[in-house]
Order: C-alpha cells, then structure tokens, then sequence
C-alpha cells in the first residue's frame, strides 16, 4: 500500500509529532545533539560507525580520555555526520556494554584487552578435516561465550572431508547448538544463516578453518562491504588486523582476524559452572573454593553423578572446560 497524504490518518500525525520533538530538560546533557551510532569497524584510531544507514568516520573525542572503543559499541557522535568523503565526527560518548569479549594476553601485548562488545552469540568456527580439530580451541572458546554471557554456536566446516559425528557427540552433553556445513552446500549456508537472524554474532576460528568462505557465502557483497570499511585508513584488507561487523539478516557478523583465542585468565571455575543452570545449582552444595574437577574433594558434580541426579557425560563435558581453562605447558 502506498502511503500518501490521503491515507495519513490521526496515529501517523502523533507518532511523527513524538519523533520529532527532542526531550526538554532543564540540565541539558553536554553533546545533547549527538546522534547514536554502532561501531562497525576499527582501524588506527579511526571508527567506522552505522549512523542511520549512512557510514561515518569517526575520531575519539578527547574528553573521552583513555577508554576503548570496538566494534559492536553502541556510541553517541558529534560533528560532521554527512558520511561524504574525508568528513570526519567525533565519538563523544560510549554506552554501557552488555557484553565483552577479551582477547588473550601475550607476549606481544601483556593486557586481556576487549576486542567486541554487545555480541550475543559466538560462532566457534572448527574444521572436521584440513586443519584437524582442535577441541581443546572449542572448549576454551565456549568457557569464553559462557562467561561474556553469549550463546555459543559450534559451526563444523568441511564436512565433505571428515563425518562430524564424534565432536557433535562431544558438545551434546552440553547442549551446545551446532550446524555443520560443506561450503557447496547451500543448504548448509541457509541453515547457518537461520542461526545468525537479528542476532550479533562473533566468528572465531583458526587459521584455515574456512571462516573467511562462510562470511563470502553468508554476505555476498562482503568483499563491497569489507572494501566499505577499507577508507577508515584508505589502508589494504591484508594489514588490517582488526574486527569488523558485515550486516547480515537484520542482525552482524562480526569476523575477527588475527584472533586466535580468548583471555581466560580472570574466569574461574564458578564462572564455568554458571552457564549450565542444572550444575550451578548443584554445586552451591560443594565445599568452599571447590574447583569442581575429578581431584575435588567432596564435589557436589560428583555426589549428585552418584546419586543418578546429574548426567555424567555432562558433568565429565563441564569439567573438560573447566580444565580447558588452564595453560598448556
Ligand atoms: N573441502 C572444503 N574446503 C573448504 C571448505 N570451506 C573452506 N575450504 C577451504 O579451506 C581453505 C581455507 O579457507 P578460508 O575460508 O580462507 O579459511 P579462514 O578460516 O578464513 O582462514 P584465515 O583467513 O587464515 O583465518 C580454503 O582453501 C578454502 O577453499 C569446505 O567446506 N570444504
Ligand atoms: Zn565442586
């Protein structure tokens, strides 16, 4: 239906009247005609930021000091928000996160720094075949989404290389959804897209697992979009190491070049246990700083394994991850 003037009744009148007028308050808040904007990539000091459906370059204000500011903040902007060529804005404001994700620290850079806010899923991305599974990098990256309070997804790729029974067995215990794809499947791609709706997705994955395949397959004008981002530094794709989000379905994926793993080190087995409601609520009955692993002395996972209360499979899983936690030697 078209909408002209004549089908304009009394509720498109109030509702146009409300979106235009701002909020009058007597301690006008500094910046008071700053937009909202999602970050959308980050690259040398420059942020890439969705505001309205127009992309702008942004700097960091320097009233903002020393805070970070990554992809999938939601931030307030002031200044020239014309998104033309060379213009320029300034982010005045970043909003509460409701969630992060740190990258490790290592020998190049001692700090967990943050690296996506706001996500709500993570797609822990694993081949079956070329490289060989990592469990022990899936099991580390669910402990991560668990403890930033995002959804997991476990997307198995190439699965016309290898059968992907034996890892969906051993993430089932825990009801960790997954989708298994061959990148000439597109029926494989529809249903991983089905899991990406409306949602902010992070993808992670080592090297060669087939991420970059997935992104091209899942967003078509990727490579238009990637080359969208590309003028925050007028830099090339290939040095640019930093996250960026790709809209996809009403919702982002967000890829993570260079990302190899999650910092781990502030989380503690408490932490594990408390994104499996069933466990968590077995084990406010273990002994004080109970590590909850086989060596524990009275733990509650084991008591109630015994008692035929709790699944097995699922606490040896939950105890996997718990250990997956700690440093390889
Ligand atoms: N057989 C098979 N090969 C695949 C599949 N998906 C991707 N590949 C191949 O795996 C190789 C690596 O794929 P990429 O998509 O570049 O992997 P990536 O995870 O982006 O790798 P990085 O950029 O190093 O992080 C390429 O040669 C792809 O063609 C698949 O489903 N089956
Ligand atoms: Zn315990």
């Amino acid at each position: 239906m078209t909408r002209g003037h004549r089908n304009l009744d009394e509720d498109d009148v109030r509702v146009r009247a409300r979106g235009g007028s701002r909020p009058r308050t007597r301690n006008r808040p500094k910046h008071e005609d700053a937009r909202q904007g999602f970050v959308t990539a980050v690259d040398r000091g420059r942020y890439r930021c969705l505001v309205d459906d127009r992309s702008v370059v942004a700097m960091k204000a320097r009233e903002l000091g020393k805070g970070s500011i990554v992809v999938g903040d939601r931030v307030a902007l002031v200044g020239d928000l014309s998104g033309s060529a060379g213009s320029l804005a300034r982010v005045v404001r970043v909003e509460p996160r409701t969630a992060v994700l740190r990258r490790t620290a290592d020998d190049t850079d001692p700090v967990e720094r943050v690296i996506v806010a706001n996500a709500d899923q993570l797609v822990i991305v694993c081949s079956l075949a070329d490289p060989e599974p990592q469990p022990r990098f899936v099991d580390r990256c669910l402990v991560a989404a668990y403890d930033a309070g995002l959804d997991p997804l476990l997307c198995l790729t190439k699965s016309d290389l290898a059968p992907a029974d034996t890892l969906l067995a051993s993430y089932s215990a825990l009801g960790v959804p997954a989708a298994v794809t061959r990148s000439d499947s597109a029926e494989d791609i529809a249903a991983l897209r089905e899991h990406l709706l409306a949602r902010l997705s992070v993808m992670v994955g080592s090297s060669g697992v087939g991420k970059s395949t997935l992104v091209n397959l899942l967003v078509p004008d990727a490579a238009r979009a990637v080359g969208h981002v590309n003028p925050v530094t007028g830099r090339g794709r290939h040095t640019s190491t930093s996250a960026a989000a790709l809209p996809i379905d009403g919702g982002w994926i967000i890829d993570t070049p260079g990302v190899r793993s999650f910092g781990l080190a502030h989380v503690s087995p408490d932490d594990v246990v408390a994104g499996f409601t069933d466990l968590a609520a077995a084990v406010v009955d273990c002994p004080a700083n109970c590590a909850h692993t086989e060596e524990s002395p009275g733990c509650a996972l084991d008591i109630g394994v015994a008692a035929g209360r709790l699944d097995p499979a699922r606490v040896a899983s939950l105890r996997r991850l718990i250990h997956s936690r700690e440093p390889t030697e």
